[in-house]
C-alpha cells in the first residue's frame, strides 16, 4: 500500500549509480529524480542525460519531477531517456491538459504537482487524466527542508475528491518526509512518499527507508 520513492537529490552524485542500487536493495518502490532549471525554482540539478545513465542501473520505475518552465519542450527527451513517470507543475503549465496528453503519448505515466499554496481546485478538471498527483509539502527547490503541515488538510480534500469521482489516481507527497511526518499524510490518503534527506543522509539507508515505510503502513492500519 505504501510506496517509498527515495529522492536522489540528497544522494552522493559522485557515485550516483551505486546510490540508486543501494536504495533499490533497501526496498525502494520508485526512484525520484528532481529536475530543476534555475528559473521555476532557485536551483539547477539534472537533465535527461542523468535519467539515461540511471535507466540501466535499476529495474524500478524512474519518477521524474520536472520543476522547470516550459516542460513541453523537454518531455520527449525525458521519455526517450527512460522516464516511467513524469510530473509537471500546475504553476508552470498554461495548457495543462495538453501537457498531460503529451506525457501519455510517449507511454509515460503523467502526474501533476501542486506547490504548497496552490489549491486543489486548479486540477479538478484534469484529475481524470492523470495517474498521480504530487502534493509538495515544502517549497520546491531544495532537499532537507521542514515539512509544511498545513498541507495535510489538502491531502484529505484531494483524497475525497478522487474517491467521490471514482478516479484511479494516487497521491504522492514530497518534502520533509520522515517516520513522523508520513503518519498524518498516510492517514489523509496519500500512498506514495518521496524521501531524500531522511534516507540518503543516514548511515543505514535500509533501516531508514524501512522505518518510514513501516510507520506509514502502521498509520493506515489504525
Ligand atoms: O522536490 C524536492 C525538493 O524540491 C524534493 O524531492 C526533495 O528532494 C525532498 O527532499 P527531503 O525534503 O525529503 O530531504
Amino acid at each position: 500500500m505504501i510506496k517509498i520513492a527515495p529522492s536522489i537529490l540528497s544522494a552522493n552524485f559522485a557515485k550516483l549509480g551505486d546510490e540508486v542500487k543501494e536504495v533499490e536493495e533497501a526496498g525502494a518502490d520508485l526512484i525520484h529524480i528532481d529536475v530543476m532549471d534555475g528559473h521555476f525554482v532557485p536551483n539547477i540539478t539534472m537533465g535527461p542525460i542523468v535519467v539515461e545513465a540511471l535507466r540501466p542501473v535499476t529495474k524500478l520505475p524512474l519518477d521524474v519531477h520536472l520543476m522547470i518552465e516550459n516542460p513541453d519542450q523537454y518531455i520527449e527527451a525525458f521519455a526517450k531517456a527512460g522516464a516511467d513517470w513524469i510530473s509537471v507543475h500546475v504553476e508552470a503549465c498554461p495548457h495543462l491538459h495538453r501537457t498531460i496528453q503529451l506525457i501519455r503519448s510517449f507511454g509515460v505515466k503523467p502526474g501533476v504537482v501542486l506547490n504548497p499554496h496552490t489549491p486543489i481546485e486548479m486540477i479538478q478538471h484534469v484529475l481524470g487524466e492523470v495517474d498521480f498527483v504530487l502534493l509538495m509539502t515544502v517549497n520546491p527547490g531544495f532537499g532537507g527542508q521542514k515539512f509544511i503541515d498545513s498541507v495535510v488538510p489538502k491531502i484529505e480534500a484531494l483524497s475525497k475528491m478522487i474517491k467521490e469521482n471514482g478516479y484511479n489516481v494516487e497521491i504522492e507527497i514530497d518534502g520533509g518526509i520522515t517516520e513522523e511526518t508520513i503518519i498524518p499524510c498516510a492517514k489523509a490518503g496519500a500512498t506514495i512518499f518521496v524521501a531524500g534527506s531522511a534516507i540518503y543522509n543516514k548511515e543505514d539507508r535500509k533501516s531508514a527507508l524501512q522505518a518510514i515505510k513501516t510507520s506509514g503502513e502502521a498509520a493506515i492500519q489504525q
